[in-house]
């Protein structure tokens, strides 16, 4: 599978006023990781990439790198979860295939379940699940899809730190190779996870100087450590 490398360089303006500019080349068969203040448009950023309606106007292109449409390619995992009320966590997982009219691969969704540590609850629906347990079950759908790119929103938000970190391990293994973006207000997770990691503001998106390891990283490494420390403290400048 070619994993492509996405460019985005334009102007987004939401009621006419300028929200954002962007000028972005996100690696092939890396992840980025995008950090920015709350409502500076990186669900938006996402969606421009998805080609979903964002409610505001873009001006620009965005471009796989081998120039081929990117919508059929990316598999893309929301901030809130999108589980159907009414089917059971493993359809759920299997969702994506069964609307495309597809038989799913029933033993690799039971395996995603296992791996994401929910074996024991496939066949309860999502309002028997709690919120960490929703986003796991959304996450393994995601990984289920099994595309080139893959654009995760937030995705290890609601899990306490000790399921979060095994979750990261767990998607970047699965995702070694693929092209994806990952939104997080976590400078522990981006440090530990981001190729390229990038820091949105109205002025535009900045490159952080990462860790010299590569990814993914683990917790205890200095350069880790002192990358989070750093891009908290750019952060909460940002902010004030
Ligand atoms: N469908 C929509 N229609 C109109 N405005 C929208 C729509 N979706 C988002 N916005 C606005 O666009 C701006 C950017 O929103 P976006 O969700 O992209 O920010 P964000 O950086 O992802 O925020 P957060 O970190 O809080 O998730 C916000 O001002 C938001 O109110």
């Amino acid at each position: 599978m070619s994993a492509p490398g996405i460019s985005l360089n334009g102007r987004y303006r939401l009621e006419g006023r300028p929200l954002f500019d962007v000028a972005l080349d996100l690696p092939g068969g890396q992840w980025s990781c995008l950090l920015g203040p709350s409502g500076v448009g990186k669900s938006t950023l996402l969606r421009l990439i998805l080609g979903l309606a964002t409610g505001g106007t873009f001006d620009g292109t965005i471009r796989a790198s081998d120039d081929a449409p990117l919508s059929d390619r990316v598999s893309y995992m929301a901030q809130s979860d999108l589980l159907l009320p009414w089917l059971s966590l493993t359809e759920n997982v299997v969702l994506g295939a069964r609307l495309r009219g597809e038989s799913p691969d029933m033993a690799r969704a039971e395996r995603l379940i296992e791996r994401v540590g929910l074996g024991a609850h496939r066949d309860k629906t999502p309002g028997a699940l709690s919120g960490g347990m929703r986003q796991r079950a959304a996450l393994a759908r995601t990984l289920m899809e099994d595309r080139p790119v893959v654009l995760l929103d937030e995705p290890f938000s609601a899990l306490d730190a000790g399921t979060r970190a095994d979750m990261q391990e767990l998607s970047a293994e699965l995702l070694a190779g693929r092209t994806v973006l990952l939104v997080t207000h976590d400078p522990a997770e981006a440090s530990r996870l981001g190729a390229l990691i990038l820091v949105m503001s109205r002025a535009g998106t900045q490159v952080w100087p990462g860790p010299p390891a590569a990814p993914i990283r683990a917790v205890h490494d200095p350069a880790t450590l002192a990358c989070q420390a750093a891009l908290l403290d750019h952060l909460r400048k940002a902010a004030a």
